[in-house]
């Protein structure tokens, strides 16, 4: 019998106001997030994040890793990425998160942050290659880590725990009216992947 809370979780919009956040607690068993969790480990093209900033360049500690439909190039912080096609397990994976959300996506940025030392700051995924008010999937495996939202008007707060198997959709407004993080934290030593399936313009 599917649990009351299966059955509403994702209907609901976690956002009180100016977006859409849905959220689905663990797609996939422990067993399953797990392998998906360590094969990606070994197979992503995992590297730093580079930016120059006034003129500085600067490496994250994070890494990242871009894949695609099309080998699309891509330009943030004065850096030249260009994504790498699809791999077998990310496009299961991709299939998965499709049938959730119910939306198409052509892009997938993969963030690996291996402890709680690394995280991400506030930000909004506002890039004019992102289609606008499109969705944004973000899929999180390994270590469970914050996830917080702010308005950017009224600084209202939300913060998620995300669990490995989560998954969150960003869409609508969200991008325009509220910011959202990764806070660090002292209290995690393990990895966690983050995959945030996009819909870029072509
Ligand atoms: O790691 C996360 O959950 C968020 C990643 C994120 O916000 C991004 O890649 O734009
Ligand atoms: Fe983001």
């Amino acid at each position: 019998m599917p649990l009351f809370q299966d059955l509403m979780e994702p209907s609901i919009n976690q956002l009180p106001y100016d977006g859409e956040v849905h959220y689905w607690r663990r797609i996939f068993s422990q067993g399953d997030a797990l392998q998906y969790y360590e094969l990606l480990l070994k197979q992503i093209a995992w590297k730093n994040d580079e930016a120059i900033i006034f003129g500085k360049h600067i490496v994250t500690k994070r890494k990242v890793a871009w894949y695609a439909d099309e080998p699309y190039q891509y330009t943030y912080s004065n850096i030249h990425r260009t994504a790498l096609r699809w791999t077998p397990h990310l496009l299961a994976l991709k299939e998965k998160v499709e049938a959730k959300t119910q939306q198409s996506y052509n892009s997938c940025l993969l963030n690996l942050y291996h402890t709680g030392d690394e995280g991400m700051a506030w930000h909004s995924d506002d890039e004019r290659a992102l289609k606008a008010q499109g969705s944004i999937a973000s899929l999180s495996l390994g270590a469970v880590r914050k996830f917080a939202f702010k308005h950017k008007k009224t600084k209202e707060r939300l913060v998620f725990e995300l669990e490995s198997g989560d998954l969150i959709e960003m869409k609508g407004e969200t991008q325009s009216h509220w910011l959202h993080n990764v806070p660090t934290t002292k209290k995690i030593q393990m990895p966690r992947i983050n995959l945030t399936f996009r819909q870029m313009e072509q």
